[in-house]
């Protein structure tokens, strides 16, 4: 694959096999809203498999027992608005418990930079792992600016996860943000000039919204 580039495909069938669904042009609104939806939950329950765990002591019906719990940091969810909605719930069908902030930020279609309109967070991301959450990774911009705006409110531990992903955008995140783990279900070919990920799935916001 692409010379160093640090991230992690997750290539579990059921992931690939969806997100091929989703990438078909056929694919409607609906459909493409509830696999990114059951997506972010399997990519979610990988992510989340080096989580630390301790040892509890609990008493079930039967008898005393020392059992596991999630150790460490509480979750946050971070999905970048609009595309990362649809991811949302995905995620919080495995973390129920997380907190959620939301991060406003589309793409100048001229100048493909990223232009923020909205950023409200819980008050202890210093204190949680965040879990970035985004459809679509083309030049980086918008994932980079998002990372940028939850280090300067604190946060410490970050993850991004993204569906489909450029070269381009991952090298960005890696520069800016060697810090944060990057996971994806894909890493596409290349942008074209219009800065959409080939072959991609086409406007991640406008196929979950229907505003095409
Ligand atoms: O890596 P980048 O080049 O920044 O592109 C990726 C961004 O573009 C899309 O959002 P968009 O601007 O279309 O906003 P939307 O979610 O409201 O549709 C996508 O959901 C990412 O946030
Ligand atoms: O291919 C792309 C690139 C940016 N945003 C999208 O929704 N799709
Ligand atoms: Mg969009």
């Amino acid at each position: 694959m692409n010379e160093n580039l640090k991230v992690t495909v997750i290539d579990h069938p059921l992931v690939q096999h969806k997100l091929t669904i989703m990438r078909r042009k056929e694919t409607g609104s609906n459909e493409f809203r509830q696999l990114l939806r059951e997506i972010a939950m399997l990519m979610g329950y990988e992510i989340t498999r080096n989580f630390p765990l301790e040892d509890v002591e609990i008493e079930t019906p039967v008898a005393k027992c020392t059992a596991k719990r999630i150790a460490g940091k509480k979750v946050g969810i971070v999905p970048i608005l609009r595309a990362g909605l649809g991811m949302l719930d995905g995620m919080l069908d495995i973390v129920p418990a997380a907190r959620v902030g939301h991060i406003g930020l589309y793409r100048d279609p001229k100048t493909l930079k990223p232009v923020e309109y909205y950023c409200k967070l819980p008050s202890d991301v210093a204190d949680r792992t965040l879990i970035v959450v985004d459809p679509m990774l083309a030049t980086g911009g918008s994932s980079s600016a998002a990372l940028t705006m939850l280090k300067e409110h604190g946060a410490k531990s970050l993850i991004l996860m993204c569906l489909v992903s450029a070269p381009e955008g991952v090298r960005v995140v890696n520069k800016e943000h060697p810090d944060v783990p990057v996971y994806v279900a894909a890493v596409d070919d290349h942008l074209n000039d219009k800065g959409y990920i080939v072959p991609g799935l086409g406007d991640a916001g406008d196929r979950i919204f229907g505003t095409l």
